[in-house]
């Protein structure tokens, strides 16, 4: 057994081992150069490149063949342990963002900073899937009220899908907030656009969450951060030669993110690097949140595709 592998369940290293060539169990040391040896997954198939943490069941990076890579990861991140890393597509659940009944608790839930499990890993001619689950403990009830059941599917061909379902195994109503945050590559925001979100409504996180009615594109001259409600359709990034599309099944709001240049520079996971993505998420939030019964599962779709 190799160093590679020794942060891996006996099962999880028969599921890498029983997928060939196409699945790699790695770390970040290897991987990152990181002082740290969080275990990470390695897929490289005839359609893309991708790698998966397993804490946060966290993408981060995917590279459709002949494609530059669609999510942006910081090149200042450290992958320390309970820490959120700093790019790809965080989970952020069974909240998103501050928690507005309990503003003390940790921005984004607790999802994000979690050691998911591996718990199927299947390679088939056009596309890999793989499914990661997590369980909350006695330790996460203090946090939420509620015990939770997470499962995301991660399916990497030349698109990209991830289908979060979260559960409530309590026995009493759940409010449930998410939000599937993809960093997206950019090649300078400067001069990056979102489409698909004129003349729609927004709360605007930079100014107390007022609403405003968003006028043509989204352009990023500074720090943006905006919550769009109840949008059914895509919106498209678009970034000099590349438009990515960004669309979703039962996840209608739609974030959109950059710190700007100043914001960034406290942020020192970010910095100067603040140029080089787009956040643009998806997830249920504000009036959009979901409350779920005793022993109901909320499942949620989002799409990434180059449309080149
Ligand atoms: O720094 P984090 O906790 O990862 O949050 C990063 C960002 O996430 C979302 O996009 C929010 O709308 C932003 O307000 C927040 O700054």
């Amino acid at each position: 057994m190799t160093e590679a592998i020794i942060g891996l369940s006996a099962s999880e290293q028969q599921l890498v081992a029983a997928a060939g060539d196409v699945c790699t169990a790695s770390d970040t040391n290897t991987l990152f150069g990181a002082n740290s040896d969080l275990p990470m997954l390695l897929v490289e198939s005839a359609h893309c490149r991708a790698v998966i943490s397993l804490y946060g069941a966290q993408l981060l990076s995917f590279a459709p063949a002949g494609q530059r890579d669609f999510l942006w990861l910081s090149p200042l991140e450290r992958f320390q342990p309970g820490q959120a890393i700093r790019g790809g597509i965080p989970v952020c659940a069974p909240w998103f963002g501050v928690n507005r009944r309990e503003n003390s608790l940790p921005k984004h839930g607790f999802l994000r900073n979690r050691r998911w499990i591996l718990q199927s890993f299947n390679a088939a001619d056009e596309q890999v899937e793989l499914s990661l689950a997590y369980q909350s403990t006695e330790e996460d009830l203090s946090l939420f009220a509620w015990p939770i059941r997470a499962e995301l599917r991660i399916i990497l061909g030349r698109e990209l899908e991830q289908v979060l379902s979260i559960s409530n195994l309590g026995e009493s109503a759940m409010p449930l907030s998410f939000a599937l945050h993809s960093y997206l590559s950019v090649s300078d925001v400067g001069e990056a656009k979102v489409c698909g979100l004129d003349q729609q409504m927004y709360l605007d996180n930079c100014q107390g969450l007022s609403a405003f009615v968003q006028s043509g594109e989204v352009s990023f001259p500074g720090e943006v951060d905006r919550v769009y409600e109840s949008q059914q359709s895509a919106q498209q990034l678009v970034d000099g030669q590349r438009t990515l599309s960004i669309s979703g099944v039962d996840c209608e709001t739609v974030i959109v993110w950059n710190p700007g240049a100043e914001l960034a520079q406290q942020m020192a996971d970010v910095g100067a690097y603040h140029k080089d993505y787009v956040c643009v998420e998806r997830g249920r939030a504000f009036a959009d949140e979901v409350i779920l019964g005793a022993g109901e599962r909320h499942e949620a779709v989002m799409r990434l595709a180059s449309v080149d």
